[in-house]
Formats: C-alpha cells, sequence, structure tokens
C-alpha cells in the first residue's frame, strides 16, 4: 500500500527526516507515534505527495512519486486534519461539509446532486449524525466536528485513510466516541494511518505502530514488538510501565 525508501527530509539546513524505511501491507492499519516536533506530520506529507524527499523514493498505491500524477493517486486517500478543518466554512450545513468530500471540494458554488446529498446523509448515519444535517458546521461540539471530518473523508471510499492527531483538544467522552468509530472502520477494506503522541490511542484496530524521534524511526512492526517501556523511553524520555487492556496499551509513568 505505502512504501518509504531511504527518505531523507532536509530544509534550511535541518535534517528533519534522516533514513526513514516503512512497508506498509495490505490489511495493516498503523500508528506513527513521536514526541512533537519529531516529523510525524512530515511523514503525512510525503505520504500524500504534499512535499517531496530530499533523498529517497515514495510508492503509494503502486505509484512512485515523480512518475505520476500526484492528483490521480490523491483522489484514493483521505486526509483529516486540524489545518484542512480550518479550511472549512462554519457556517455552511453539516451535510454539504460532508457532501463536498465526494469531489475533494471545500465548498460548493454549483447545486449539488440529490444522489451526492443522500450519500452525504448516508455518511452522517453512520458516525450516528444524521439528525444535525441541517446545523451549520459552527454549531457543533468538537467531537461531533471530528466526525463530521471523518464523514466527509469517507465520501470518496478512499483506499487509504490518513489521520493526523484527530482527537486533540477532545474531552474523555468525544475522544472515546471518536475513537470508537474509527476502531469500526476495521470492518472495511480500509487502509489507516493514524498521527498521535498519546499511546493508549493505539486501539485495537492498529496492527502496527512506528515510533519517531528527531525524525529517525527508533522501531516500526508489529505493536506488540514497538511499544515496549525500552522503545517508548527512547521517544520520549520518560520511565513508564505498560499495560495491554483489551488490546489497548495503558501507561504508568514511573
Ligand atoms: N519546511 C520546513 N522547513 C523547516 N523546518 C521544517 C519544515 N517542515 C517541518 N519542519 C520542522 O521539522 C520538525 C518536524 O515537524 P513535524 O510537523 O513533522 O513534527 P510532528 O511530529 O508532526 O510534530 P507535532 O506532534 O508537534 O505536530 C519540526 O521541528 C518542524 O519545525
Amino acid at each position: 500500500m505505502i512504501e518509504l525508501n531511504g527518505i531523507h527530509f532536509i530544509r534550511e539546513e535541518r535534517h528533519i527526516l534522516k533514513d526513514v524505511n516503512v512497508t506498509v501491507s495490505p490489511g495493516e492499519h498503523w500508528v506513527i507515534l513521536g514526541r512533537n516536533g519529531s516529523g510525524k506530520t512530515t511523514l503525512l506529507e510525503l505520504i500524500t505527495a504534499y512535499q517531496f524527499p530530499s533523498k529517497g523514493k515514495v510508492h503509494v498505491l503502486g505509484n512512485t512519486y515523480g512518475q505520476v500524477d500526484i492528483r490521480e493517486v490523491r483522489k484514493q486517500i483521505g486526509y483529516i486534519s486540524q489545518s484542512l478543518f480550518e479550511k472549512m466554512t462554519l457556517r455552511d450545513p453539516v451535510w454539504e461539509v460532508v457532501a463536498t468530500g465526494e469531489y475533494s471540494f471545500l465548498r460548493f458554488y454549483q447545486e449539488i446532486p440529490e444522489e451526492v446529498k443522500a450519500k452525504a446523509i448516508s455518511m452522517l448515519e453512520r458516525v450516528n449524525l444524521a439528525h444535525v444535517q441541517n446545523q451549520t458546521l459552527g454549531t457543533l461540539s468538537q467531537g461531533e466536528r471530528k466526525k463530521i471530518m471523518l464523514a466527509r473523508a469517507l465520501m470518496q471510499s478512499p483506499q487509504i485513510l490518513i489521520m493526523d492527531e484527530p482527537c486533540s483538544g477532545l474531552d474523555l467522552y468525544e475522544r472515546e466516541k471518536l475513537l470508537h468509530d474509527i476502531n469500526e472502520l476495521q470492518s472495511q477494506k480500509i487502509c489507516v494511518i493514524y498521527v498521535t503522541h498519546h499511546i493508549e490511542e493505539i486501539m485495537p484496530m492498529f496492527t502496527h505502530v512506528l515510533l519517531i524521534e528527531q525524525g529517525e524511526v527508533i522501531a516500526a512492526g508489529p505493536k506488540h514488538e514497538v511499544v515496549t517501556p525500552e522503545h517508548l523511553y527512547q521517544a520520549f524520555q520518560v520511565k513508564l510501565d505498560i499495560d495491554w487492556h483489551l488490546d489497548r496499551p495503558w501507561i504508568k509513568v514511573q
């Protein structure tokens, strides 16, 4: 699905990513975990071709970046991030915000086909938010807004869904509800890449973890092999114990 080979990313004399190698195979769902500024978002931007490596090759869905029309590949990638949300118009009705996902538009300036509206409402039903379809985006809670972005990203039935810290700013209740919805994605044919710095957000659906610190991969592979006190100490410089409960890791700081 995704292959990063010998990736280096250098900007303004800063070596932001150093020799990153990772292969994401079909059926896997990955969490990218690391401290602030470790290079997580940069990795996502390389996968979505919003940035290009200084050295190395990026292959996504059988395409090699630099040799393909990026716009065609991007149609198969859903991307949820705070910066995308900030481009949405708060006074637009919720169903319309979701419907724009069909074409990757930010807003509609023409009539929206009935079937696209119906599809948007069915996406809202999937995240249990059909009842807010006629409210404006600005009237929703933070948790509801994040779910709207999830529904919007699913409009195009992407093969890869990338989420950059989707739970940031949510209270415990809202976070758990959103994580529940994300975990439900495991029943679909979609590869999820999830960026966070919160270890307990590694939900049961996630099979693999990539741990990064200062642009270097500390460990990458099956989650139980990567999420260990030793690796987390290398990444976060905090001594901790890990309890796996219902296939989810919970940390206790020593
Ligand atoms: N174009 C650029 N020019 C210079 N520095 C950059 C550029 N892009 C990213 N950086 C730097 O690279 C580092 C990694 O940034 P990145 O946004 O990937 O980190 P992150 O792990 O996503 O952090 P956070 O968890 O805080 O969002 C940061 O120190 C950032 O300032």
